[in-house]
């Protein structure tokens, strides 16, 4: 996101975050006059006035995010996904920030784990803000994507580490289906909710899906290694599949081709004024999930996952050339 921020002409980016080395990481990496690093945690408020001063533009990524440590941790979950979330969308007002684009997933919708949960609280804030001050200086939207390929801890990374030591990767559930995005498609959609939003608009990304053991056998194959996983059993809190748009969402969603908008239902509390209507449209009896989405097969993951650089950059290191897919 910051290099598209700054490619685009930002005359300056600001990187809110803990982690000072991982600042000091990105310095190296970027050297760029216009990038400021603030240290600070969405937790602490004073933190996100202070670095949101003068700002035009937010968009908060921060988050707790993997699902079984925020599962024993749920508490914490709360203070950054929810309370954090609900310090920058104050921040904002305060400062006039003109948009906030807050990140969410599909962990978000019908959500079972800690995790989503939080996710799913600070979508709330978000639109609740939309809701409740129809004249707050900041436009606030969301989107809401499901797993980036090759992000950072994820599962995908786990797999070549294992492959490239001749281990077997683990396998939680060789079944279990998820939605595949590669980062740049996320950062689009960010885009577009930044552009097009409305006050409390959700955006979702349709995407592609696959199972996991099929994603572990395209990895084996890619790295020339044989096609096999050890299987693990699923981990605390998580889902066999997930959902990016549940039939509540679908009944009032706009479908705007490669994504899908979701407005915010903007009724007040006076819920009498709409006895008469009722909440019409809910004729979706279907939510969009993994399950049902487009599934790939083990040579059409092979292809997506080699249109990464990041794979590129594991099979050059591996000195391997890639496999063609079937
Ligand atoms: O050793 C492992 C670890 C994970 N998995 C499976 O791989 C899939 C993906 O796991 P992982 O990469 O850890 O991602 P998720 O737990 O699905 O969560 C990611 O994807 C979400 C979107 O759905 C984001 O919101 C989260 O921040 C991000 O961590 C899941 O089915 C896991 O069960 C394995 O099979 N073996």
């Amino acid at each position: 996101m910051v290099a598209r921020l700054l490619a685009a002409g930002a005359r300056e980016v600001r990187v809110l975050s803990r982690d000072e080395s991982k600042q000091d990481a990105m310095r190296h990496r970027i050297r760029d006059e216009r990038v400021r690093y603030y240290v600070g945690d969405v937790r602490d408020s004073d933190s996100v006035v202070k670095a949101s001063r003068g700002v035009e533009y937010v968009f908060h990524a921060a988050a707790l995010k993997q699902v079984p440590s925020c599962e024993f941790f749920p508490l914490e979950a709360v203070r950054t996904n929810v309370l954090g979330s609900a310090n920058v969308v104050d921040a904002c007002e305060r400062n006039g920030v003109e948009t906030l684009v807050l990140l969410s997933t599909d962990k978000a919708v019908y959500p079972v784990n800690a995790m989503g949960m939080t996710k799913a609280l600070m979508e709330k804030v978000g639109q609740a803000q939309a809701r409740n001050n129809p004249s707050a200086r900041t436009r606030v939207c969301c989107v809401r994507y499901g797993n980036v390929m090759y992000s950072r801890g994820s599962v995908i990374p786990l797999f070549i580490h294992q492959i490239r030591n001749g281990l077997a990767p683990t396998v939680t559930e060789p079944t279990m289906t998820r939605f595949l995005m590669s980062l740049s498609q996320s950062v689009e959609l960010v885009e577009h909710a930044f552009q097009y939003g409305q006050p409390g608009d959700i955006f979702i990304r349709k995407a592609d899906a696959c199972t996991i053991g099929d994603l572990a056998i395209a990895l084996c194959n890619l790295f020339g290694a044989p096609a096999k996983f050890e299987v693990l059993g699923v981990r605390h809190g998580e889902k066999l599949y997930e959902t990016l748009a549940s039939r509540e969402d679908l009944a009032r969603a706009e479908d705007l081709g490669e994504f899908l908008r979701v407005p915010v239902d903007s009724r007040d509390l006076n819920y009498a004024l709409y006895f008469d209507e009722g909440d019409v449209g809910r004729d979706h009896l279907t939510d969009y999930h993994s399950h049902n989405a487009r599934r790939l097969d083990i040579s059409e993951i092979m292809s997506v996952l080699l249109t990464l650089p990041e794979i590129r950059a594991e099979l050059d290191a591996a000195q391997l050339t890639p496999a063609a897919p079937a």
